[in-house]
Parts: C-alpha cells; sequence; structure tokens
C-alpha cells in the first residue's frame, strides 16, 4: 500500500496530465477553424515565445524544472501544430468538412490555451514525484494515453498527436 499512497491510486495517476494535453490538442481544431481561409498561417513565433515564457515563469513559482518544462511545452505546441496542419490538408481536401464558424484566436481561442498553461503547470507539480519513477511513469503514461483518447473519442491524427505530447512526461525527458 506504501507504493502507492492513495492520491495516487495505480493507472490513474497521470490522467489528469495527460487529459490536459488531449484538451490542448482538441483546443488545435479551434485554433486551425480561427486560422482557415485566412492568411493567418499556423506558425506564429512571437506566440510561441510567449507561451513558452509564460510557462517558464510559472514553472519557477512551481519549483518545476525551467529547461524540462519549456521542453514539455515544445512537443505540446509541435503537436498542435500537426493537427492544425493536418487539419487544413483534410479541409482543403474535403471542403464540405471544413468549419463553418471563425472563432476570434486573441480573444476566445488563446485565453483558453493560457488556461490549460496554467493547468499544466499545476499538474506537472502534482505528479512531479511519480514522474520520477521511469517504470512507473512509462506505465503510467501508458495507460493515461488509452484513457485520453477514448474519453476524447480521439481519431488517428489527434491520437497521434497525443502519443506525441504525452512522450517528455516521463524520465530522460522530464
Ligand atoms: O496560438 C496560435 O496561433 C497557435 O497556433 C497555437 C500555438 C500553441 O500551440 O500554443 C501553436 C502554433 C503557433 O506557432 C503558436 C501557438
Amino acid at each position: 500500500a506504501a507504493a502507492h499512497p492513495a492520491e495516487h491510486p495505480p493507472g490513474v495517476g497521470l490522467t489528469a496530465l495527460v487529459g490536459l494535453s488531449a484538451e490542448r490538442i482538441l483546443l488545435a481544431d479551434k485554433v486551425a477553424a480561427a486560422k482557415f481561409g485566412t492568411t493567418t498561417p499556423i506558425v506564429d513565433p512571437v506566440r510561441e515565445q510567449q507561451v513558452l515564457d509564460q510557462a517558464a515563469a510559472l514553472a519557477v513559482q512551481a519549483g518545476l524544472d525551467t529547461t524540462d518544462t519549456v521542453t514539455f511545452f515544445r512537443a505540446q505546441i509541435e503537436m498542435s501544430k500537426v493537427v492544425q496542419q493536418g487539419l487544413f490538408d483534410r479541409w482543403t481536401a474535403h471542403p464540405e468538412q471544413a468549419p463553418t464558424e471563425r472563432p476570434d484566436l486573441a480573444t476566445e481561442v488563446r485565453p483558453e490555451l493560457d488556461r490549460i498553461t496554467s493547468a499544466f503547470i499545476a499538474q506537472l507539480a502534482a505528479t512531479a514525484k511519480l514522474r520520477a519513477t521511469e517504470r512507473r511513469c512509462h506505465l503510467e503514461r501508458a495507460v493515461a494515453v488509452r484513457i485520453a483518447a477514448r474519453l476524447y473519442d480521439l481519431d488517428q491524427l489527434h491520437g497521434q498527436a497525443l502519443r506525441g505530447a504525452a512522450e517528455p512526461v516521463c524520465p530522460r525527458h522530464l
């Protein structure tokens, strides 16, 4: 029992953290919808730096390693771009699947991404000890990815992105 304290029962320890990655990956659909059919490019290096700077500042406050935290957020951003490009390709090939609403990036979508950034920091801090044990981390991550893929009903594009986003959760990376 001591090996698995009540606050981290086996098999659910990383579900909240990985669930946030899934939510962020699904938000990429809203980001893509905001940009598709406009001149706004998928890649915005200035915004990426803002996201990483914000994550780094929150990491310091939370007592997390800044470099590892930035690495983690880089992966989240990379996977957002994978999903956005995948959706652009899909919507170009099948215009009838393209979104009919265009959310506003600055006022609707990015504030949601910022809220997820804060939630990520809290979950990274809450799971730091669990993640430090390599074998346990890999097991918990695999479970959490399967749970999130089903819970959020992810298709192949989003499922692949989730696996990429969950990669830096465990040691050698974090
Ligand atoms: O905010 C955007 O415009 C996004 O596309 C989201 C995001 C991110 O994941 O935070 C991804 C790619 C861009 O280069 C910048 C930021």
